[in-house]
């Protein structure tokens, strides 16, 4: 199974709403479709390593690595088969102005209107509990075979309050 990192950056906005930074992805799984910024671990990374290094390389943020707060684990499965397992990290603490790369187009955009209807279809499901403060470990089953973002979505296991206080790495 693949193990990968998606990092939300977030700030307060001009009128004092929470704002996250989310990219559109221009290549790879999920091309297309609204995400954070992420990817794969490359290899002797730690996920933190691997959120901060794909946070500057798609869209040239610099964020705090232990500014980074574990807010989820998630995997998907594909046709009963573990496919992906992400990490998830949310943050406050970022420098420097989001630019587009080959990779993704950044945009800040407030929490309320998080464009859920052009992004995976599990998203919804436990991202707005995130940008919420919460923790959450989820299961996302997909079925129809590769890629995964052309197989169905068709069911899930939720549990929120999990504390990750413990991991560091
Ligand atoms: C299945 O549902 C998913 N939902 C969300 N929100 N994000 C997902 C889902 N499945 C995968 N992802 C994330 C995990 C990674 O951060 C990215 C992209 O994965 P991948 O490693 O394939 O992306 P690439 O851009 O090809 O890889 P590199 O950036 O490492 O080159 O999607």
């Amino acid at each position: 199974m693949r193990e990968t990192t998606l990092c939300f950056p977030m700030r307060e906005g001009r009128d004092g709403e929470t704002e996250v930074l989310l990219i559109e992805k221009r290549r790879g799984l999920g091309e297309g479709w609204y995400n954070g910024p992420g990817g794969k671990l490359e290899a002797g990374e730690t996920p933190r390593e691997c959120a901060v290094r794909e946070t500057h390389e798609e869209v040239g943020l610099e964020v705090e690595p232990s500014a980074l707060e574990k807010a989820g684990e998630l995997t998907f499965l594909l046709d009963g088969e573990g496919h992906t397992f992400c990490h998830v990290y949310r943050t406050r603490s970022v420098a420097g102005e989001p630019t587009a790369s080959e990779e993704a187009y950044p945009e800040w955009v407030a929490i309320d209107e998080v464009p859920y209807e052009q992004m995976w279809d599990d998203d919804h499901l436990w991202l707005p509990g995130v940008l919420e403060g919460e923790t959450v470990v989820g299961k996302f089953r997909f079925e129809g075979g590769q890629p995964l973002d052309e197989a169905e979505f068709v069911g899930h296991d939720l549990e929120w309050g999990v504390s990750f206080a413990a991991d560091r790495k």
